[in-house]
Formats: structure tokens, sequence, C-alpha cells
């Protein structure tokens, strides 16, 4: 033997990388086609092919490989739906979150399939329009099961460990989207009334939301632009929802922050729930991935550490407490922190 061959060897499983991306290709192209919907019924692979105008032979490969990866059960030659599946994969009903997880496959559309070299090489390209009414209204329609699939219910129950919310009698939810995390907030309470603010045609969807839920005598809508708008007074808590971050610039950032103290009762409290990015810029990597095609398109949405915090202070809060938050339904991108300012 001429040399001996290395003995240093992986910790890590490299050769998986190239496939994750098969992974959710295929899944996506199952959402595309709908196969989970015709699988609420077991099928074998010719018949679903017949329905989706697929190629049997690679209709049965797909599916083979989607039951290799437990979102499909095979007995006798027929597919159909595992449990979890069934209840988040469909297009159906309150949880199939097809529809949301299309949407954010979109987001990344930009830099995938060897996308990402150019934007490296190029840098960000004209800034895309984030502020379009119509952008944000469809997606707060499209993130609607997404958030009533746990996660609203998670931040209504944490707030409702506050010692005061009991005696939280108005609430607003700032860049509430279709409001479900406001109306879970009064949901857990006996009395209290929410008032869900976003944009004029986001509000709409809100409103659905506030009617599908029959809770009109306790939840409104103010619509606007929480920028320039009065979010009106007298609240004994204000929840702002990954809606900061798209003011995460110092002026503007400041700007809000002392409306939201002025609209506060003493003794009230700013709530606001954010991405938690390491100094370094490099952890949690779930979110980093998460934002990383918006960072290289040219928006930044994440906050640097303690930026949240010292602008909280700044503009006349008491005291700031920020908590990290790992369950992964409040936070399914990654670690988020969640802080805590209260006005004396
Ligand atoms: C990422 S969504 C978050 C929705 C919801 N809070 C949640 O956590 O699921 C951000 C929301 O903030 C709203 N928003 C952003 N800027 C706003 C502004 N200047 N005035 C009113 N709403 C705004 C958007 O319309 C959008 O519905």
């Amino acid at each position: 033997m001429k040399k001996l061959m290395p003995t240093y060897f992986p910790e890590q499983n490299y050769h998986k990388l190239p496939y994750l991306a098969v992974r959710w290709e295929a899944v996506k192209t199952a959402l595309q086609l709908g196969i989970f919907d015709h699988l609420l019924e077991p099928k074998n692979a010719s018949d679903l092919a017949a329905l989706i105008e697929g190629d049997p032979k690679n209709t049965e490969y797909l599916l083979n490989a989607l039951t290799a990866l437990g979102y499909l059960h095979k007995k006798d030659g027929c597919f159909c739906n595992s449990e979890q599946t069934e209840r988040f994969l469909t297009s159906r009903g309150e949880t199939g979150l097809a529809e949301h997880l299309l949407t954010c496959d979109q987001w990344n559309e930009p830099v995938l399939n060897g996308q990402m070299l150019n934007l490296i090489r190029e840098g960000a390209p004209a800034t895309r329009d984030m502020v379009s009414e119509q952008v944000w209204a469809d997606s707060a329609r499209k993130s609607i099961n997404s958030i009533r699939c746990g996660r609203a219910q998670k931040i209504a129950r944490l707030l409702s460990t506050f010692p005061d919310f009991d005696r939280w009698q108005k609430v607003l939810d700032l860049g509430a989207g279709p409001g479900l995390i406001g109306i879970a907030v009064a949901a857990a309470h006996v009395s209290l009334q929410c008032h869900l603010f976003d944009r004029p045609t986001v509000v709409n969807v809100a409103q659905d939301m506030i009617e599908e839920y029959g809770m009109e005598d306790r939840v409104k809508t103010i619509s606007g632009d929480y920028s320039v708008d009065p979010l009106g007074e007298g609240y004994d808590a204000i929840i702002a929802s990954y809606t900061l971050n798209f003011y995460n610039e110092a002026k503007k950032l400041a700007l809000i922050m002392e409306k939201c103290f002025a609209a506060l009762n003493s003794g009230g409290c700013l709530i606001i729930f954010s991405g938690g990015l390491s100094a370094e810029k490099t952890q949690p990597a779930d979110l980093i991935v998460s934002w990383l095609s918006s960072s290289l398109m040219g928006q930044e949405f994440s906050f640097e550490e303690n930026v949240l915090p010292q602008a909280m202070l700044s503009a006349g809060f008491a005291s700031v407490r920020t908590k990290a938050l790992n369950d992964q339904l409040i936070a399914p991108y990654g670690m988020a922190e969640f802080h805590v300012a209260r006005k004396l």
C-alpha cells in the first residue's frame, strides 16, 4: 500500500444534505397535486394517477417515497394518509396547512435552484414590495390555519399566567394579521375587550375570524397604519407578535414604542414576540434559515440582540423582562423571544 486511508470520519451525515431538498419537493408535489386530499379514502397508485392525470409508475414512486417518509400508510398496494397527514396536510378544515406551506415555499423561491449563487455574487436586487396591503391581506388569510394550529392558543395560555391577567380589561393586538391571537386571549378571559389593529384590507380577514368564533361582543378591529394612525388608549396590555420586525430601524421603532407607551394605562405592559437573534447573528439556526431568502433579497427583518429591550426602556418603560421560548408551536421557526415591558 502506497499510503494509508484517512482516519478522520465525519460526525455528521453530509451525504443526506443534497436529499433534504428532495424530501420537501416530494411533499410539495403532493400538496400541489392535492394527493393528500385524494387519499382521504385509500387508493392504489394507478387509480390515484388517473385522478391527478399523472404517470402511474412515477405516481407510485412518489407515493412510496411519501410512505417511507411517514406521511402515508401502504397496505396491499393501497395508500392512505397517516392520521397527522389527514389533519394537517390536506386543504380541508381548520388545521390544513397545505396553502400556508406552499406560501412559505414561494418566499424561498428567489434563493432556490442556483439563484442563491447569483445573489451572493451580485448582491440584493431592487427590494420587493413588502408593504403592499394586498400582500399582507393574502398572507393573513393563508396563515389562519397555521396560527390556530396551536400558536394562538399557546400564546393565550402563556399570557393568562401573568399575575394581573384577570384584571386586564382592554387589550390591543398590534399588527394582528388574522387576529387569532387576540381572539384566543379574549377567549381565555371572562370579560376583556380586545382590539385588533392592522391595515384596512387585513382587518377584513380579522373581522371574518371574529365572526367565525362569535366574539363580536368583545373583539373589535381598528384599521390603519400604526406608524401614523392613533392606536387608541386605556389598554392594560399591548401584544405585538412578529410585527415590529418590519420597523427595525431605530428611529421608526422608537416612534412606535412611544405610541405604545402612551396608549397603555399605568401598570400596563407591552408584550413583544420576535425572533431572538444571537449577538453574532448565528443562532437560532432555523430562524436564520427561514429569514435567509428575505435577507439575501435585501430585507433584514431580524432584531439584533437587545435592540427591543433598549427601545422599550428608552420609550419610558420602567422594566423589561425577556424570556426565550422554545415551544415549537409558538416558535415554529426556531427559538423566539418574548419581551414584557411594564409602565409604572
Ligand atoms: C407577520 S404578520 C404577524 C401577524 C400576527 N401578529 C401573528 O403573530 O401571527 C405582521 C402583521 O403586521 C401588520 N403590519 C405591519 N406593518 C403595519 C402597520 N404599519 N400598520 C398596521 N399593521 C401593520 C401586517 O399587515 C401583518 O398583518
